[in-house]
């Protein structure tokens, strides 16, 4: 599903080259939960943005489904984005005049799907999500929690292969927290949908099936590894 093979990365500041990520190797299998773990400056958000082909790695390659992401040209790779990859972020990234149904419905838009079908999947998503009833308010009406909901509909209505959410209760109480682990590990389970989750909490970590580990840019522990970790 996911591969990322002796991944490196290097920021250019000035003259000097400053290295983020070092060698990472890690497969992630269709179906799986991961948790991406480190502390503030670990490099996690560099290693999503490599995986999400928003930057090119300075070495190394990430496949996902099969498909080397850092050898695609731009239309391509935006094209590989929209239909393979979802995303949840933090801070939701709804759009503020669209309901809550037309948000989850908009990269339906751009697949140019008929808005019957639109709106079919996007109900049934919403369902899914425990939100159905708000699917004709507006973001502002809804709570934090009810937002990230709205968030995760959207992540999966192209049925991608992947979903990378970065730290997606980050802005989020304890208790609201708790209820958005909860959903993405029942969409897991019972939905079979394979998610990267970026957290730089223990707690959050913890609830997934498996733990990858950063440090200063180098994956130091991975538990679902029989072999361990090398170096
Ligand atoms: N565009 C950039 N140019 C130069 N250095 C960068 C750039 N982006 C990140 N870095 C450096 O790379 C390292 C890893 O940063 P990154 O943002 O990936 O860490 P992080 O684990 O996501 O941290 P946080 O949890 O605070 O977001 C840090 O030392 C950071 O200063």
């Amino acid at each position: 599903m996911l591969s990322v093979e002796r991944l490196s990365h290097s920021f250019r500041t000035g003259e000097e080259d400053t290295p983020v990520l070092h060698e990472l190797s890690f497969r992630v299998e269709h179906g799986q939960m991961v948790a991406l773990l480190g502390s503030s400056g670990s490099g996690k958000s560099t290693l999503l943005n490599l995986m999400a082909g928003l930057m090119k790695p300075t070495r190394g390659s990430i496949l996902i489904a099969g498909q080397a992401i850092e050898k695609m040209n731009e239309n391509r790779l935006a094209e590989f984005r929209r239909t393979h990859i979802g995303f949840i972020f933090q801070s939701y990234e709804l759009i503020p005049h669209l309901t809550v149904r037309e948000n989850v419905e908009l990269p339906l838009v751009f697949q140019s799907v008929g808005s019957k079908e639109r709106k079919e999947r996007a109900m049934t998503l919403l369902q899914q999500v425990g939100i159905g009833d708000k699917s004709e308010l507006f973001p502002s009406q809804l709570s934090g929690g009810q937002q990230q909901r709205v968030s995760i509909a959207r992540s999966l209505i192209t049925k991608p292969a992947i979903v990378f959410a970065d730290e997606p209760t980050g802005n989020l109480d304890t208790k609201t927290e708790k209820e958005i682990i909860d959903l993405l590990i029942d969409l897991n389970q019972n939905s079979g949908i394979t998610f990267v989750i970026v957290t730089h909490e223990h707690e959050v970590a913890c609830r997934t099936q498996r733990i990858l580990q950063l440090r200063d840019g180098f994956l130091i522990e991975d538990s679902g590894s029989q072999e361990g970790v090398a170096g």
